[in-house]
């Protein structure tokens, strides 16, 4: 395994400090990401670029930090390093980074570095707005209506990745261990199962939930929704409920609506709670009524998806990771492996995801022009083929055409 840095941090460019003035030459470390990575990262950057040089007159620059994890990382370090050391150290000290998807196998093989780099780093907020831009195709007749913000517990719930295979001798164990000591009887072919377990905690609970209703309230929203399976797995979904509705008692001044359970809170936002299942029809028939949500981590990777496909699909879906001091950008959708190097994606996702950025940096100009630009290629049917197969009229063009179109509106 190479010890050897492979990271060029660039001349120029200023360190990120927590707590401090943003620089205007601020370095960002980026991941390029695997699969359609190659295709979508230089072009959020050249996008970005385009933004910030327009909005600041040359005064305002990134300068961008290549660090490596994945596919491209094995490349560059050897074949067994998927996530270097040096790759964990910079996303801490350089505090906001912005990431491409990167491969999970399913079934074996190595577990999830996206879930790893979350849980490493305690980016215990996924944050994934879900709105609509005029033009795009949707499959409602209303996707206008459809205007929420995904709080997802990002570190804990069944993806803490704490489970064994059937018939390994930790699954082995582990039902020894339920069966003699706990008394379980339920496991239907003990013989044959694979065991995973779910931790769901209180604090973890409370901070996502603290993070959301706080959001609702910095940003004049009307309702934050605690979807959950509370009705089934009583101590993990229900206590995420529970403790919510505990939170926003005892933190933020609610009081019950009608004997409860849902609450208002002194400036009249309503904190109410919907199981999961419910929760993805009403989406669909009634999206409305949903505003800021706040989910745990499973719900929350199924629900940005479905969310998403109402207002356009996973293509043009932003995303934020956030603790309380590093913030890590990265697009919803994965690696799409059929489309990778073919210059062909939708860039949408991970330039919003830069837009996200830019407003965390407090760039507003810059990332008002993405979104404006953006809007307007859209609407000018200036769009990639996930749109062009849906639009009467379009011009389908490629992935970096699609980030020329919105350069050339700026
Ligand atoms: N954060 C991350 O890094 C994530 C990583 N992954 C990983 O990605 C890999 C592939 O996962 P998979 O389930 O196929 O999901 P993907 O999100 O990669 O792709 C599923 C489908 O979504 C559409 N799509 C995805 N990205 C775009 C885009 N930029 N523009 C237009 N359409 C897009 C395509 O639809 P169509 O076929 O209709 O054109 C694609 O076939 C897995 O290894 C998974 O673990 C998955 C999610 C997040
Ligand atoms: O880590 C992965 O491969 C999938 C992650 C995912 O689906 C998500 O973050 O939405
Ligand atoms: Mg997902």
């Amino acid at each position: 395994m190479s010890t050897q840095s492979h990271i060029n941090v660039p001349a120029g460019g200023q360190k990120i400090v927590a707590g401090q003035a943003i620089p205007d030459q601020p370095i960002i470390p980026f991941i390029e990401g695997d699969g359609i990575g190659v295709d979508i990262t230089p072009v959020m950057k050249k996008v970005v670029d385009a933004a910030v040089a327009k909005a600041y007159d040359g005064k305002k620059q990134i300068h961008w930090m290549e660090i490596y994890a994945g596919e491209k990382s094995t490349k560059v370090y050897g074949s067994d390093v998927w996530l270097p050391a040096e790759t964990m150290a910079a996303l801490k000290d350089y505090v906001v980074s912005i990431k491409g998807p990167m491969t999970t196998p399913v079934g074996g093989g190595i577990r999830s570095l996206n879930v790893a780099l979350r849980q490493e780093l305690d980016l215990y907020t996924c944050l994934r707005p879900v709105r609509y831009f005029a033009g795009v195709p949707s499959p409602l007749k209303r996707p206008d209506l459809t205007d929420m913000v995904i709080f997802r517990e990002n570190t804990e719930d069944i993806y803490a990745g704490i489970e064994w295979a059937a018939e390994s001798d930790g699954a082995k164990k582990v039902i020894a261990f339920l069966q003699n000591e706990m008394g379980v009887k339920k496991i239907r072919f003990p013989e044959t199962s694979g065991i995973g377990i779910k931790p769901v905690s209180k604090q973890g609970t409370e901070r996502l939930v603290r993070k959301a209703i706080q959001y609702a309230i910095d940003n004049g929203r009307k309702s934050v929704t605690i979807v959950h399976k509370g009705n089934i797995m009583k101590f993990t979904e229900g206590g995420f409920r529970d403790w919510a509705y505990d939170l926003a008692k005892t933190e933020f001044g609610g009081v019950e609506i009608d004997g409860g359970p849902w609450l208002k809170l002194p400036n009249g936002i309503v904190i109410k709670d919907v199981i999961a299942d419910a929760f993805l029809q009403q989406i669909l028939l009634r999206p409305a009524e949903y505003d800021v949500v706040a989910t745990l981590n499973l719900n929350g990777d199924y629900i940005s998806d479905a969310l998403a496909a109402q207002v356009g699909g996973i293509g043009i879906a932003p995303g934020a990771n956030l603790s309380d001091s590093v913030a890590m950008f990265e697009a919803t959708h994965g690696t799409a492996p059929k489309y990778a190097g073919q210059d062909k994606v939708n860039p949408g996702s991970l330039i919003l995801s830069a837009e996200m950025m830019l407003r965390h940096l407090g760039w507003t100009e810059a990332a008002d022009l993405i979104i404006s630009s953006m809007e307007k290629a859209i609407t000018d049917k200036q769009v990639t083929y996930d749109f062009a197969r849906l639009m009467d009229g379009a011009t389908e063009v490629s992935c970096s055409a699609f980030g020329d179109a919105m350069i050339a509106r700026m």
